[in-house]
């Protein structure tokens, strides 16, 4: 069931204060399912394994879950219907793989919970049994991620990429996810103002009534991939109802303090953060190369400054681990 508006403005504020005032968000998934042997060279990037191995995504899952995550994120970056057809599926197979991913993250949450009321783990520690809070995002990657050509990291979709074409790519995915079972959905990567303007008006035409997140891509520190200001970006997420938290993912933790800083100047609504190993990919090889990459201890050694600059949520995402994610939930 979804929310009316009054009861979205407060979804998140109420959710981070069950926290105990911040959030933890899972770390790299597709990368987690590459270092259990999945191979992602394909098209379809880490939704190749909805259809080869969702044991593996149950699985990362399940391991986010144990290294207190309070929010895991669907395997649907890539996951388009376009992207399946292209693999011969029907609209209606796509559809059901959408649903699909979600459904998973859901079984590992319910799976995880079980676990933990059987063992007595995780209870607070004056004995009453009271869960830790998690919620399932449905992850909706960039049409950059679709490109599959590593774009989510440069923005430039060329002048025959409108406003309309980038509503019309997104519209059935965001209803499908929108129903599919999902606490939010979680625009990741997104790496132009564009693709947030079709976003927020996508959620407001198709009056989706779950909460959502819109999440950038730099390459900077000052602007999104693309060169948009971050601020302007935020400003669109701000101005969208439905929009929960502002962030920032996939991007070197070097940028992240004043990117942070940019977004409070223009937002109050929560910021998420979930930066990236800052090594870099190599779309063509898709594969990550280990430069100025940071270890976990670096890692989370920010994590003080970016509650300083003002972020709430925070994560890692790709090439950060479980370890990462443990680090992290210590450090809170
Ligand atoms: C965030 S990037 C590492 C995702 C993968 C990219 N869309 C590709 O297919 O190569
Ligand atoms: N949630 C996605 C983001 C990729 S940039 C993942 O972790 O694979
Ligand atoms: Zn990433």
């Amino acid at each position: 069931m979804g929310l009316g508006s009054a009861e979205t403005s407060s979804f998140m504020g109420d959710f981070l204060e069950k926290c105990g005032g911040y959030g933890v968000v899972d770390g790299g998934f597709a990368t987690e399912l590459e270092r259990h042997g999945a191979d992602l060279n394909d098209p379809l990037w880490s939704a190749k394994c909805l259809i080869s191995s969702p044991h593996l995504v149950r699985r990362v899952h399940l391991d986010y879950l144990g290294a207190g995550a309070n929010i895991i994120i669907s395997g649907s970056y890539q996951a388009t219907i376009q992207g399946f057809e292209a693999k011969g599926f029907s609209k209606e197979e796509g559809e059901a793989l959408l649903k699909k991913s979600v459904e998973i993250a859901c079984e590992a949450r319910e799976i995880y919970h079980d676990r933990c009321t059987k063992d007595s783990l995780d209870f607070a520690e004056n004995g009453s049994s009271e869960r830790r809070p998690v919620l399932v995002a449905a992850s909706v990657g960039s049409y950059g991620a679709y490109l599959a050509d590593g774009s989510e990291y440069s923005g430039n979709y060329g002048d025959a990429v409108t406003l309309e074409t980038l509503k019309d790519f997104h519209r059935r995915r965001v209803q499908i996810l929108a129903n599919s079972g999902a606490d939010l959905i979680a625009f990741e990567t997104t790496p132009n103002k564009l693709e947030a303007k079709a976003y927020a008006e996508l959620l407001e035409e198709e009056g989706i009534d779950i909460p959502a997140w819109f999440s950038f891509s730099s390459t900077d520190g000052t602007n999104a991939a693309s060169g948009d200001p971050i601020s302007e970006c935020a400003s669109v997420a701000d101005s969208c109802k439905q929009v929960v938290a502002i962030g920032i993912n996939c991007t070197p933790p070097r940028y992240i303090s004043s990117l942070i800083s940019s977004i409070r100047k223009v937002s109050s609504k929560p910021v998420v953060i979930y930066p990236n190993s800052g090594e870099t990919y190599d779309a063509r090889s898709k594969q990550w190369i280990r430069t100025n990459g940071v270890v976990d201890e670096d890692f989370v050694s920010y994590v003080g400054k970016w509650k300083e600059a003002g972020a709430s949520l925070f994560g890692g995402c790709c090439r950060t681990t479980p370890n990462t994610i443990r680090a992290i939930s210590k450090a809170l």
